[in-house]
């Protein structure tokens, strides 16, 4: 069996007075880059903060893997730790006009380093790397607040690059991004982290991005309006992203194509009139 990164079991999660998950089981193998897609309010982003150790479980556990391996409970897991094991990108995040882009991105290196080794020409480099990476080493000493929405977010994104960590956690970190940077980042990231687990809301970038893909949503038939969300399946996208699973959790149809030049799939995604409204409805 392959060793694992991250474990839910029989996670539920609360926010507020209101369940939002219910009973989640999931396993992320090390070396894996996982999708999570689901419709508006699902409980995406519950589901990652969860993962980071931001939210504790209502029920159940979240298991983070150590340096050797072992699943520990993540939410007994010291902060440092966790900072040293996981990177946590938040979907929206202020970023301070007070501090320069390479100050904001040089607190990725904190849980790294002794506050008496900071600044210093190693750390300055990673930091530099990890701006090269999003293309904004030349905004380095420019402040935050002169950046555009997309290139915040890539600044962000550097932020969690420079922690140099294992495990990744973006949660859709391709908001704001323009066609090119989307696809550019998910590269990078890949490319960077050991273990990857990212919010998505292009099913057509997750179809290609990720060796799989997690649905939150609602079986059949549970009444979205008052029941919690669960993970309704995880596996290969190409199998995950049926057209049936997506016209149920997501209300629109969709079909897989061949690229015609390049050895991939690609998912068309169409409008779908509302149900009582179809000719084939008795
Ligand atoms: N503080 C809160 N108290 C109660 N419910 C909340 C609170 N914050 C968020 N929610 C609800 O929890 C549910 C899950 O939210 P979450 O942000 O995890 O969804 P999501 O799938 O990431 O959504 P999106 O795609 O819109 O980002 C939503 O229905 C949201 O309205």
């Amino acid at each position: 069996m392959s060793r694992l990164a991250l474990r839910l079991s029989g996670v539920s999660a609360r926010l507020g007075d209101r369940e939002v998950l219910r009973d989640v089981d999931l396993e992320v193998p090390v070396g894996a880059r996982l999708g999570v897609v689901g419709v508006n309010g699902a409980g995406k982003s519950t589901l990652l903060r969860v993962l980071a150790g931001a939210l504790c479980p209502s029920e159940g556990t979240a298991y983070l893997a150590d340096e050797s391996g072992e699943l520990r409970d993540l939410h007994r897991t010291s902060a440092r730790d966790r900072a040293r094991r996981l990177a946590f990108v938040p979907q929206e995040e202020l970023v301070s006009a007070e501090l320069l882009v390479g100050e904001m991105v040089a607190l990725g290196r904190v849980p790294r380093t002794r506050p008496w080794s900071r600044g210093g020409s190693d750390e300055r480099a990673i930091v530099v790397a990890s701006l090269e990476a999003v293309g904004l080493a030349d905004r380095i000493d420019d402040p935050c607040d002169q950046l555009s929405g997309g290139e915040k977010r890539r600044a962000v994104l550097a932020r969690g690059l420079a922690q140099q960590c294992p495990l990744m956690l973006l949660d859709e970190p391709t908001n704001h991004l323009d066609v090119a940077w989307q696809q550019r980042l998910l590269h990078t990231v890949a490319r960077e982290a050991q273990t990857l687990v990212v919010t998505i809301h292009d099913l057509d970038l997750a179809l290609r991005s990720f060796d799989q893909v997690a649905v939150v949503g609602w079986p059949e038939g549970r009444d979205r309006a008052t029941s919690p969300a669960t993970l309704v399946a995880v596996g290969r996208p190409s199998d995950v992203l049926g057209a049936a699973r997506i016209e149920e959790q997501f209300a629109v149809g969709s079909v897989q194509v061949a690229h015609p030049h390049l050895e991939q799939s690609h998912l068309l995604i169409h409008h779908l009139p509302e149900p009582h409204l179809r000719e084939d409805t008795p």
